[in-house]
């Protein structure tokens, strides 16, 4: 399975050729990750764990770190210390077998300006090795799904922001990959796209993939993740199931929201 993804300025492809089936098996393991952009870190020794069809929401406020330890578990960043594996091999052990398991959406789509809709998929089926006919089978039912189906011959400038981040998503989907990292996915869709992108997540998980997601959308991650990782000034504040958090928070009633403002007020008030 493949992907194409946009990062920066210049497309950079994150690949390549992984495993279809059913039992996926993918374990994606951040153990004592510190990390950022220079030397000093913007993550400090966080872990976490990513199993095969869960789906894992990463909170926090503006500039807790959720796009950094998302740039790291995709490998733009490397780890200062700690390291990060996914089925027990980190990035420098099998680049190629690292990558081939990770579908990404970043959080602000980016396309070549210069390609249709249709060159983007055809681009992501070569680059990945896809088997065409299959891919495109899966492509317009993606495309169907998020309306862009008479689009095929559109170029990115006549997209809307939001097309183009539907873009994102069926060129991911498309790939059928083991791990899919989704970087605030929920801000420039309607909400039909919404309930599609969703629905989407939710078959993806029972086919058996993980799927880590950044999200501000605090009741949408309440109904929909099956654990929360919150970070808080690049810490994990706390982790587990809504259960869990409500359990360590004392409160057997209180929403995600209450339980993020709560926890990092707590860490705030002891600063
Ligand atoms: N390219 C960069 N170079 C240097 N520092 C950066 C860079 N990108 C982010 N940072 C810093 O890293 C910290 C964490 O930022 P990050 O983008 O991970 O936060 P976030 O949780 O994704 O926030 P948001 O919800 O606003 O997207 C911030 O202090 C930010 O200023």
């Amino acid at each position: 399975m493949v992907f194409t993804t946009v990062l920066h300025e210049t497309y950079v492809i994150i690949c390549v050729i992984g495993l279809k089936g059913t039992n996926l098996n993918m374990t994606l393991k951040i153990n004592n990750l510190t990390g950022g952009y220079s030397r000093i870190p913007v993550l400090k020794d966080i872990s976490f764990e990513v199993g095969d069809g869960q789906l894992v929401g990463l909170i926090g406020l503006n500039g807790a770190g959720k796009s950094t330890t998302i740039n790291h578990v995709i490998g733009l960043l490397v780890p200062q210390k700690g390291k990060i594996t996914i089925d027990g091999n980190t990035l420098m052990d099998d680049p190629q077998n690292y990558k081939s398991k990770i579908a990404y959406i970043p959080e602000l789509p980016v396309l070549y300006p210069e390609l249709t809709l249709r060159e983007h998929l055809e681009l992501t089926m070569m680059a990945y090795g896809l088997e065409t006919t299959s891919a495109w089978q899966r492509a317009r039912v993606l495309l169907q799904t998020f309306r862009l189906e008479n689009k095929l011959d559109w170029f990115p400038a006549k997209f809307s922001k939001g097309m183009r981040q539907k873009v994102m998503i069926v060129c991911a989907f498309v790939t059928q990959a083991k791990l899919y990292v989704i970087d605030e996915p929920f801000l420039g869709l309607d909400p039909l796209a919404t309930r599609d992108l969703l629905n989407l997540i939710a078959a993806e998980k029972k086919r058996g993939a993980g799927i880590l997601m950044s999200t501000h959308v605090l009741d949408t991650a309440q109904e929909y993740c099956d654990h929360f990782v919150l970070l808080h000034e690049g810490r994990v504040r706390a982790q587990g199931t809504l259960e869990q958090l409500r359990d360590l928070y004392g409160d057997l009633n209180a929403s995600l929201t209450e339980l993020y403002l709560g926890m990092t007020q707590d860490v705030n008030g002891n600063e």
